[in-house]
């Protein structure tokens, strides 16, 4: 029996994928999987028992990488899983920044009681005027889910496109459209776009990528999207962009109390996944993520160790095992099962940087004895039973 905790509400959609061999807990220290989206687990006491967080969605900055990966935990998230719903409330932002309709709304909704509104809109209408965005240049910053999938739908909205990903990843560059302007100078789109969009996630090195400096590059008037993280923008610098007349609208599904309520901020209380479907569709591959993991060994969509999949264990008994990336520990944990009689049928090893993961197959069910040896080599994080 596998015990599983919901950090934030999962979508039951996914929680019905576990089956009776699974029970919800409420003590997160009974668990062998945490299911999370947005609650920060930095300060979060891990337990032994844990061996997998799965983030239903795609950014991982609430969750402590380096810390699981050091106590054997991986981390699961659902690439690609809400990235529809955020695409389509960044051209809800797009044109909210063009045109004024909030302000629009906000009028009717104040004359309301008007009998004459029906005319006098005509006559108040100019003062929530704007522009469209078709012929207009968008810059994307990030081409991976969410990035290729708004820079494809531009194109199609009549927008020139420009693209920036030095690190783009083959599927996502296979998806994009050819009519994104690949752009491997930053500063091309800073000095050439209209709007500018951000889709990189929050790493150290991405903290403020957009700043003074890069906001002195823009064209009067641009318009900034921020449906990332908010830290991904310097906000003292976009406030006083905005002061300036430099950047005419700052749209962000990241309010903060740097940026709330300021003038020439449109601001979304983070409802870019908040979608029926894109809640679905990251409860259903977490759990699904999770059960491969915990029935199977198997890891899928890991952000902290490699992916590594040999499907259902057909032969006696599967050992994981969670170890360090160091030399010779291939060796040691083979003599261990030759020194207890079992036979390795197959087996895997794979690494990610500091850490790497192994799966045994074997001939004969895994005795304690061997288990405890596991265990005493250096550099091995966790081991765990599969079958
Ligand atoms: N508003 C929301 O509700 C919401 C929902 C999903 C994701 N997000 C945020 O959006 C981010 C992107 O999501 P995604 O699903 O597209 O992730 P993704 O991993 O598919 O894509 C991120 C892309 O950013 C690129 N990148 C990394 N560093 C870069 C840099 N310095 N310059 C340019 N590109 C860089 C990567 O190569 C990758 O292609 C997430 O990390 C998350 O923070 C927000
Ligand atoms: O879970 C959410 O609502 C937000 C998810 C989003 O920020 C993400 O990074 O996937």
């Amino acid at each position: 029996m596998f015990q599983y905790h919901c950090l934030n509400p999962i979508a039951g959609v996914g929680l019905d994928l576990f089956s009776q061999d699974y029970k919800k807990t409420d003590d997160i220290n009974q668990a062998q999987a945490v299911l999370v989206r947005s609650a920060s687990m930095h300060d979060m006491e891990l337990s032994k028992e844990l061996c997998a967080v799965a983030r239903a969605g795609a950014g991982v900055n609430n969750i402590p990488l380096e810390k699981c990966a050091e106590q054997g935990i991986v981390v699961f998230n659902t690439p690609g899983a809400n990235a529809n719903g955020v695409k389509e409330l960044v051209f809800a932002g797009m044109l909210l920044a063009s045109r004024d309709i909030t302000g629009g709304i906000h009028w009717v909704q104040e004359n309301k009681d008007n009998e004459n509104i029906s005319k006098d809109v005509e006559k108040a209408k100019k003062a929530f005027a704007g522009c469209e965005i078709s012929g207009k240049k968008l810059g994307v910053l990030g081409l991976g889910a969410i990035g290729v999938k708004v820079a494809n739908a531009a194109t199609h909205l009549g927008m020139e496109v420009y693209g920036y990903d030095p690190f783009i990843s083959v599927n996502a560059a296979w998806s994009l459209s050819r009519n994104v302007k690949h752009i491997s100078n930053v500063e091309d789109i800073y000095r050439e776009c209209d709007y500018i969009t951000i889709h990189v996630p929050l790493l150290e090195d991405t903290k403020k990528m957009l700043n003074k400096e890069a906001f002195a590059q823009m064209k009067d008037g641009v318009v900034v999207l921020n449906f990332a993280r908010d830290l991904l923008v310097d906000e003292v610098a976009i406030l006083d962009a905005i002061k300036e007349g430099k950047v005419k609208k700052y749209v962000s599904d990241f309010p903060n109390s740097a940026t709330a309520g300021k003038e020439g901020c449109i601001l979304i209380p983070h409802l870019g996944a908040s979608t029926e479907e894109s809640e679905d569709n990251c409860a259903v591959m977490a759990v699904q993520e999770v059960k491969d993991f915990l029935e199977n060994g198997n890891i899928r969509n890991s952000v902290n160790y490699p992916n590594c999949d040999m499907g259902i264990c057909s032969s006696a008994g599967r050992v994981a095992i969670l170890h360090k990336n160091v030399k010779g520990i291939i060796g040691k944990y083979t003599a261990v099962m030759a020194d207890n009689n079992i036979n390795i049928s197959d087996m895997t090893n794979k690494s990610r940087g500091n850490y790497a993961y192994s799966l045994l197959d074997i001939d004969s069910p895994v005795t304690e004895v061997a288990i405890e040896q596991l265990k005493k080599i250096d550099s091995v994080l966790k081991i765990r039973v599969v079958k």
